[in-house]
């Protein structure tokens, strides 16, 4: 038998609370009774945004005026292969209600794992929880001078999702720094993930661990509970691939472009990288050369946005 494959295009509309509106499908519906971002399936020769529109006017009432690609989730259910194509709706006019008598909830992201979806929504829950800009902290030898880049970005730029990445550090320094960066980061509601084996959450109760891709590679399982965040650097496709069988939320995927200090590093460039992240599993930041301005073209290839050292950490403090 040949599958079905159906393209939906779904939103994930977005309140400046930072509330996010689902609905819940009729109990008769394919997938009935879960909760959903409202969408539907693409009309004949309609594009995604096109959809998008349409389906907002006819299950919410509601005119889209601002729209971003947020993520694209292939899914093989039993009987069809669907391509959810995921947009984060930050503008719109009306005010939104279940126009087919559907019920709908302004929920927190937080909030978001204990409503039941299908499951070809876990990337998209993830997505909707990570922010557009994943800090990797520079090695930096001094305590001090760490925590004032570190707050520098979280008040400056506004950062919400920090790597600990100090690989000069001897144990009892990185935990220091890490008990540190946790308080400065909870401080700003800002996420700390260590860059270390996955035992030092015991350690360190951070929100989470970013493995290397050579720690990807050896594993067999995801190493923390699902609370915790996981995320880990990919290279190729090989590891991309891990990092969905070891069920991480989310990778890095590098290098993009070259950098200042790698200008003659052999790059993927955003055609690869495109076709890259459509396969992923997981939501994937564009890391190597990339700065704040390149978030919307990052985002516009499928991906969650950018990482960076370099655009984060080197200003005057
Ligand atoms: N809208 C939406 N659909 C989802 C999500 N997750 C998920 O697996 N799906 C599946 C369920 C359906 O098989 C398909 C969406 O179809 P749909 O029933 O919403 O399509 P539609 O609005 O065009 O409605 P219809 O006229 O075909 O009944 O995608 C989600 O978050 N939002
Ligand atoms: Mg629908």
């Amino acid at each position: 038998m040949i599958k079905r494959r159906v393209h939906v295009a779904a939103a994930a509309v977005m309140r400046e609370d930072g509330r996010v509106l689902i609905a819940r499908r009729p109990a008769t519906a394919d997938q009935g009774g879960l909760w959903e971002f409202p969408g539907g399936k693409l009309a004949p020769y309609e594009t995604g945004l096109e959809a998008l529109k349409r389906e907002l006017i006819e299950e919410l009432g509601i005119q889209l005026k601002r729209a971003q690609p947020l993520i694209r989730v292939h899914h093989e259910y039993a009987d069809k292969h669907i391509l959810l194509d995921v947009w984060q709706v930050t503008a719109y006019e009306g005010d939104p209600y279940g126009r087919e008598g559907q019920p709908v909830r302004w929920v927190e992201v937080d909030d978001l794992p204990n409503y039941p979806f299908p499951a070809a929504n876990l990337p998209i829950l993830r997505a909707v929880a990570l922010p557009q800009e994943y800090l990797i902290t520079a090695e930096e030898a001094d305590d001090t001078r760490f925590l004032q880049h570190l707050e520098r970005a979280l008040e400056k730029d506004r950062i919400r999702l920090v790597q600990l990445r100090a690989k000069e550090l001897d144990a009892d320094a990185y935990q220091a720094r890490a008990e540190a960066a946790l308080a400065l980061c909870r401080r700003h509601g800002a996420k700390l993930l260590l860059n270390a084996d996955p035992s030092w959450l015991e350690r360190v109760d951070a929100d989470g661990i970013h493995l290397t891709s050579a720690r990807l590679m050896a594993l067999k399982q995801r190493p923390i509970p699902a609370a915790k965040w996981l995320g880990a650097s990919t290279h190729d496709a090989a590891q991309l691939t891990q990092a969905g069988d070891i069920d991480c939320d989310f990778v890095t995927l590098s290098p993009l472009a070259p950098t200042p200090s790698h200008p003659d590093a052999v790059t993927i460039g955003w055609h690869d990288f495109q076709q890259m992240v459509e396969t992923a599993a997981m939501p994937v930041y564009a890391l190597g050369g990339m700065t704040r301005h390149h978030a919307n073209q990052a985002r516009g290839v499928g991906a969650q946005g950018i990482a960076s050292i370099r655009d984060f950490w080197l200003h005057d403090v």
